[in-house]
């Protein structure tokens, strides 16, 4: 059983692929899921009785496997069934099991409820009476475990074909899914671990990994370090937070424009001229927060854009851009839309939110962070990176605009990719926040972030 970071994620579709390819037998990945999930059950289920429920399909089969496996085991279990089963895997699998099956209207409720209704094979919402009953029989139990998926949830993009009570725990089979990751269906999954069942897991999306810093090499000097450039605008408070978080990170960061009187002394200011960003040791500009919605701002937008360096480009910045420019500059460009910056960009781009973030980067050519609960990274190259944890008191005023200044200084520092340069800043900008813990304000990420970084290794 593992914990998912970092781990390759895979569709219903590569999914199946990669069983085929696996060259082991159907039939024994599903004794290989059945017998690994048993092992959790009882495990955790502390030798309480265990109610599985079993659907038509292959997760259904991976149901039975796991009554078989703990009945065997000494553990008190009973079944529960929506219907026959329909594939043959299944109909190996429910001959297999020695006790009874009751219908699920009439089954009654276990300390233990194990959920193997609907896999990666969901093609609609459950019937409303199948739905009454997981929902009563959920309330009833201590413990409620979702095999492979949530029974109810779309398996490529999280959305929610019928309403589901929430499982504590959810054995992923062989990978994590979108599902798992995806809003409104991750919350929903509780923990998810994976349980290995022996196929290789190829794909281009993954899970963030936890960041791996490094401290400054021993020759190290502030410029080596990274050098990035805050473009400050209308609301200084803004450029203030992006600056100082990067300054966390970055060797040498320098606020152009307005600043707000309590900006760090670290931070060197400079005024807003055409020529401001001429200065060959920037690694990375920063524009967006706090820019305005003015000529100004859109002056200063052309400059960036005109120039040579690295961009991260954020908040107002995206209202004014149109990303098509972007084809043509060589150095790296990371927007970080939410969704409203988002539609606002993009507006013809549709599908899953791992679809929309892969089209547009692969449109406009920049590594695209679209933020939110469920943030994903998505690279031109179509690799995808799909956020894990959840912190919710995020969603506060300021807090993207830490989020910028970090992807900046880290896109600036040395040997990195803008994939990379997001990956983490996304990963530590979350860590912070835990670390800040309830009730933070954004000012509070940015003094959370030495001890966030020095818990990704530096
Ligand atoms: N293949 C392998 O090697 C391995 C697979 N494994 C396991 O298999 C799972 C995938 O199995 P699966 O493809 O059989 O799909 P599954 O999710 O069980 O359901 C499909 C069935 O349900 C039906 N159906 C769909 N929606 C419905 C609804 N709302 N209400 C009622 N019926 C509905 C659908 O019928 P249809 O849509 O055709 O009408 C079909 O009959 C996967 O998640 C993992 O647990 C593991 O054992 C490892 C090895
Ligand atoms: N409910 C949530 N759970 C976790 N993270 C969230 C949530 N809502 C927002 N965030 C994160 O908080 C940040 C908000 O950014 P943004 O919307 O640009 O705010 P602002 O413009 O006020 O700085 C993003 O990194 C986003 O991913
Ligand atoms: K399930």
């Amino acid at each position: 059983m593992r914990p998912i970071d970092g781990l390759t994620v895979l569709t219903a579709a590569e999914m199946r692929t990669a069983e085929q390819a696996s060259g082991v037998d159907e039939a024994a990945l599903m004794d290989r899921a059945g017998a690994a999930i048993a092992e959790v059950v009882r495990r955790i289920g502390g030798g309480q009785e265990v109610l599985v429920l079993c659907g038509p399909g292959n997760n259904g089969g991976d149901g039975y496997v796991a009554a078989s496996a703990l009945r065997q085991a000494g553990i008190p279990v009973r079944v529960a069934a929506l219907s026959d089963p329909r594939t043959d895997l299944a109909r190996r699998a429910r001959a297999g099991w020695a006790g009874p099956v009751e219908p699920i209207a009439e089954a009654s409720a276990a300390p233990v409820l194990l959920d193997a209704l609907f896999g990666t094979g969901l093609s609609r919402g459950l019937d409303e009476p199948v739905v009454e009953s997981l929902h009563a029989l959920s309330i009833r139990a201590v413990l409620t475990i979702a095999v492979d998926l949530p029974s109810g949830v779309a398996t490529d993009s999280g959305a929610l074909l019928s309403a589901y009570p929430g499982a504590a725990l959810t054995l992923a089979l062989g990978a994590p899914k979108p599902a798992h990751l995806l809003l409104p269906a991750a919350p929903l999954c509780g923990t998810v671990r994976v349980l290995d069942i022996g196929i290789a897991a190829r794909s281009q999306a993954s899970v963030l990994p936890v960041a791996s810093l490094r401290s400054p090499a021993v020759d190290a000097h502030k410029f080596s370090r990274g050098m990035v450039a805050v473009v400050a605008g209308r609301m200084p408070g803004a450029s203030a937070l992006a600056a100082s978080a990067a300054a966390r990170v970055a060797g040498y960061v320098l606020l152009i424009g307005s600043a707000t009187d309590r900006l760090p002394h670290a931070i060197v200011r400079r005024r807003w001229a055409e020529d401001a960003l001429f200065d060959p040791r920037i690694g990375a500009v920063v524009i967006g927060p706090g820019l305005g919605p003015d000529e100004e701002a859109r002056a200063k937008l052309n400059a960036a854009l005109a120039s040579d360096h690295a961009l991260v480009i954020d908040g107002d910045a995206l209202r004014l851009l149109d990303p098509a420019r972007l084809r043509s500059r060589a150095s790296p460009a990371i927007l970080t839309p939410h969704e409203g910056e988002f539609a606002h960009l993009f507006p013809d781009v549709k599908g899953s939110k791992i679809d929309r973030a892969r089209t547009a980067a692969g449109e406009s050519g920049a590594t695209v962070v679209l933020k939110g609960p469920d943030t994903i990274i998505a690279a031109p190259t179509g690799e995808v990176r799909l956020a894990a944890r959840h912190v919710p008191w995020l969603a506060t005023a300021g807090s993207g605009d830490v989020l910028a200044g970090l992807t900046g200084a880290l896109l600036a520092g040395p040997d990195t990719t803008a994939l990379a340069a997001a990956s983490s800043a996304v990963w530590l900008h979350t860590e912070a926040a835990r670390i800040a813990g309830p009730a933070l304000i954004a000012d509070d990420l940015t003094l959370a972030l030495p001890a966030a970084i020095a818990q990704a290794g530096a």
